[in-house]
Formats: structure tokens, sequence, C-alpha cells
């Protein structure tokens, strides 16, 4: 199968990679062009504009860092709805709010084209391993043409029924990352500065009832300052910003995941954007000496 795919940031260079590895054919597009050389090593064709990707493939896949970005490739001049048409189909993996989501569905489909979004559960190594978990939904025929792909991609993929619900339910996961990210930062401190070993620490939690990859993942770098970025901040904080969102159009009170996107945004202030989101622990050390 010829897919095309448009972003090569940390998850689409990983994924596109992936998919050749696999046996599929791939065009890929990326805005920074130079972005797609180590791709195209792997066997990728370029296209020079997403239109001219979608005008080539059957089924495109986007990733993009947010809705904005998600938007301006498919509404903006070259973009995507220039080439869609019926029997084409789009899949926007990017993390967005699912109104972004519904309006880039009702363009598509406008134009006859087919449209599922499908955000993404895990970060650089299972994009890389093909262990994502696909949180998808929208036309279900499109989301059985795309299968094999997804397969390549993921250990599982969820169809959450109309456009929407992934984006829903992607930005429900990771208000609890978020949350969780800092709270474990805040714990890490709390046990260095109070006279503990945190490495102590670390073992405690992962023989406990709370015991999750993500400590066991990121723990030791965060205690060696390491913030090499798999998740960047800045992506983290837009998700809780598009989280709380939610909450508010629901009625959900959630002064947890407020404190939290606090927390990042003043992280990205002291220009950690860009760091992986364990940099919140910047801002818990920050804080105690401060006071
Ligand atoms: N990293 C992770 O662990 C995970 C990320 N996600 C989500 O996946 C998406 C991508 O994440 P990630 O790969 O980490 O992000 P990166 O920041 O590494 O890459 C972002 C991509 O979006 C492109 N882009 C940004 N703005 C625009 C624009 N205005 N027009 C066209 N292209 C644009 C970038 O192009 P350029 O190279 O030119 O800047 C790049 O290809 C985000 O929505 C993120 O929340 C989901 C699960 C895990
Ligand atoms: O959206 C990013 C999720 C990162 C993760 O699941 O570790």
């Amino acid at each position: 199968m010829e897919v095309g795919f448009l972003g090569l940031g940390i998850m689409g260079k990983a994924m596109s990679i992936n998919l050749l590895k696999n046996g599929f054919k791939v065009t890929v597009w990326n805005r920074t062009l130079s972005k797609c050389d180590e791709v195209v090593a792997h066997g990728a064709s370029v296209g020079a504009t997403p239109a001219e990707v979608v005008k080539k493939c059957k089924i495109t896949i986007a990733i993009l860092s947010d809705p904005a970005a998600a938007l301006s490739v498919v509404f903006d001049k070259d973009g995507v709805l220039e080439q869609i048409c019926n029997g084409k189909g789009y899949i926007d993996m990017s993390t967005v709010d699912s109104q972004t989501s519904c309006k880039i569905s009702e363009a598509i489909t406008s134009k006859g084209g087919h449209f599922l979004e499908a955000p993404v559960s895990g970060s650089k190594q299972p994009a890389e391993t093909g262990q994502l978990i696909i949180l998808a939904a929208g036309d279900k025929a499109l989301y059985e043409e795309a299968v094999p792909a997804f397969n390549v991609l993921g250990k599982k993929s969820f169809f959450l029924g109309q456009t929407g619900n992934g984006a829903k339910m992607k930005l429900v996961v990771n208000m609890i990352l978020g949350s969780v990210m800092n709270a474990f930062s805040e714990g890490l401190v709390l046990a260095e500065r109070s006279g503990l070993n945190p490495h102590d620490l670390l073992d405690v939690l992962d023989l406990g009832g709370i015991a999750n990859p993500m400590f066991r993942g990121k723990g030791p770098a965060m205690l060696r300052d390491n913030h090499l970025p798999a998740f960047p901040l800045k992506h983290q904080q837009k998700d809780m910003r598009l989280a709380l969102a939610l909450g508010d159009e629901n009625g959900v009170s959630m002064p947890v995941a407020a404190a939290a996107n606090e927390a990042f945004k003043k992280a990205r202030s002291m220009g950690l954007g860009d760091l992986d989101f364990s940099a919140v622990l910047e801002t818990v050390k920050l804080l105690k000496q401060s006071s």
C-alpha cells in the first residue's frame, strides 16, 4: 500500500520509517524540507506540498504539532483540501481538540474525501517499535482500510465512534499523564530535600501499586537532569490547555489538572518548552529554592 505522510517531527519520522521498514511505499512532506533526508534514506519519496502528496496517494496520514498546524496543512495554499476527493482518505494523528478535528472532517468530506482522526498514546520509543495505542474515530470504512498500517504503527487500535471521540480520549489520557508527571516531580524533589535517596524512592515506587513504565523509564534520567525530548513539554502544555477546555465545556472541575497546567506554563516561560515534559521537574526545584 502507498501512503502519504505529512509531518516528520519526533513522532512522524519514527512512524514513517517504521512503515517503510514494513514494506509500505511512503511519500513524505515536511514544512522543514531537510527533515525528509533521513526518511528518504530509508526509501521514502518526497512531495513538494501536502496537496502533491494527497494527489499521489490514496491515503495520507498527518501528525503535526497542534491545532494551528493541523488546520494550516489542510486549509492553506497547496494544502490537503486542494487534492482531496472521492476515494481518497485523510488520517490526522495529531493531538488536537475535537472542534479542530470536526472542522477538518467537514472540509474533507465536503470534497468527497474520507476522514479519520487517530491520535496516539505512547511516545518516541513506542513510535519506533510499533507499540503505539491508536485512538481512532470518524469514517469506519477508512479505519478498516488503514488497519494494515495501524498494525505496523501500534500494538492496539481502538475505533471510538464519531469524529471528536478520538481527540477527547487522547486529551483525557494526557490530562492524567501531565498531572501524574507533576506529582512525580514533586515526589522526587521532596525525597531528595528531606534527606532520602531518590533512587530508593524509584525502587519503592516500582514495587508498589502505582508502579508504571513512566516512572521506570524517565525517573533515572530525571535524577540526572536529563530531559532529552521524547514528548516535548510545549506539546504536553498544549494538551493540558485543551483538556481543561474540554473540562469547561462539560462542567468538570479539574483543580489538579489546572495546577499541572500552570506548572507546564511556568516551565515554558523558563525556556524549557522544547525539552521533554519531564523538565517540569525544574519548576519544582525552583520553587523550593526560592522559599
Ligand atoms: N512526542 C510524543 O511523545 C508524542 C506526541 N504526540 C503528538 O503528536 C504530534 C506531533 O508530536 P511530535 O512529533 O512530538 O512534535 P514535533 O514538535 O517533533 O514535530 C511537530 C511537527 O509539526 C510540524 N509543524 C509544526 N507547525 C507547523 C505548521 N504551521 N505547518 C506545517 N507543519 C508544522 C513540524 O514541522 P517542522 O519540522 O517544519 O517544524 C513537525 O513536522 C503533536 O500533536 C503531539 O502532541 C502524541 C503522542 C506522543
Ligand atoms: O502525547 C504524548 C504521550 C506521551 C506518552 O504517552 O508517554
